[in-house]
């Protein structure tokens, strides 16, 4: 369990600002933020690499604030692997042994399961300079997990990784939390990451917490604009309220309730808006004619841009949709979203 309380770091031209946060025993935590946002500061201030200013840090209940990093029994692990390049798989696992007092043969034991559990045992004699980086985040897990840490911090662990290796990583990492039951913390800047692998999230923005829940909340219900563009709804537009509903981008948006709109912010995810050609919306769903202005691929789908109004929307689609509508840049469609994924702010 991690407890952060009021957690403070200023450093020269940075601050992280009375981060609050509670962190289950045996939770996957998700710090997600963009880049510069302070994410890397409060996990080395959990680990004991930078100073705190001012609050708390507890980890099981004990006050763990002021005390060297090697009395914390935290693992970490980097993107950047930093392992010794001049000594074997083993003895990089074997490395920080030596700085916690340890019954050796337990520790024995323990590094033989997390071996046997990482898939390491035939490279455990090889030197990094010959390993993958699938192979090395694997390595650098066993190292972090051979103290029996209670808990483990992941700093973007992933995002060194060619995306095969991620993949492979991401299941590793699903499978040490589900075996191990330690709780486990991770940073990164990428929402799907946090999707797929954590319980809860916390979003930062410049030092600061903005929005603390579980996965879907924050998918499903971002607590501002900055976290709902964030996660990945593209459809950010000013707003504000009228007689029947929103008003939007020379668009009215009828919804079933009194909207209230403290910050002028219509917010849609792209999957949640769908195209026609003819209108056949039922009822239940807001539509609008329009033209689609733009058509990108991304990899297995498509970004489609479509302007109604002065409002210009993205969607996705994939491309088999897109070939059997035979979709083109200029052609009018219509445009439709259910009520029900609109956020107002
Ligand atoms: N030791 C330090 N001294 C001064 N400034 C620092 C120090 N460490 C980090 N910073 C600054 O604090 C800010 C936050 O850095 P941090 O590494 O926590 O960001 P981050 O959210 O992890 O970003 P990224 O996703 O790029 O890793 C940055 O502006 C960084 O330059």
């Amino acid at each position: 369990m991690i407890n952060l309380d009021q957690l403070t770091v200023k450093l020269p031209g940075f601050a992280v600002q009375d981060v609050s946060l509670q962190v289950a025993p045996g939770e996957f935590f998700a710090l997600l933020g963009p880049t510069g946002s302070g994410k890397t500061v409060i996990l080395e201030s959990i680990a004991g690499l930078v100073h705190v200013t001012a609050g708390g840090i507890r980890v099981d209940g004990k006050d763990i604030t002021r005390l060297p990093p090697e009395q914390r029994r935290i693992g970490i692990v980097y993107q950047d692997y930093a392992l010794f390049p001049h000594l074997t798989v083993m003895d990089n696992i074997c490395y920080g042994l030596r700085y916690f007092d340890l019954d050796m043969q337990q520790a024995r034991q323990r590094i033989d399961h997390l071996v046997e559990l990482l898939g390491l045992q035939n490279i455990i004699h090889r030197r990094p300079l010959h390993l993958s980086g699938g192979e090395k985040q694997r390595v650098c897990l066993a190292r972090a997990l051979s103290v029996n840490p209670s808990v483990l911090l992941l700093d973007e662990p992933l995002s060194a990784l060619d995306p095969n290796f991620r993949e492979e990583i991401r299941r590793v990492l699903k499978k040490l939390h589900g075996e191990l039951g330690i709780t486990f913390m991770m940073v990164t800047h990428d929402f799907s990451e946090a999707l797929y692998l954590a319980d809860r999230v916390g979003v930062i923005r410049n030092g600061r917490m903005e929005q603390v829940g579980s996965t879907e909340d924050i998918f499903l219900r971002p607590a501002n604009p900055f976290v709902a563009e964030f996660v990945g709804m593209k459809n950010i537009f000013a707003a504000r309220v009228a007689d029947q509903g929103i008003e939007f981008g020379g668009l009215s948006c009828p919804l079933p309730e009194p909207a209230i709109c403290r910050q002028g912010v219509l917010a849609l995810r792209p999957e949640d808006i769908v195209l026609q050609r003819e209108n056949g919306f039922s009822d239940g769903y807001v539509h609008y004619a329009g033209v689609i202005e733009q058509i990108v691929p991304a990899g297995l789908w498509h970004e489609i841009s479509v302007r109604c109004r002065e409002a210009c929307f993205k969607t996705i689609m994939d491309r088999k949709t897109l070939m059997s509508h035979s979709y083109n840049e200029g052609d009018a469609v219509y445009l439709g979203f259910q009520t029900d994924a609109v956020r107002v702010f």
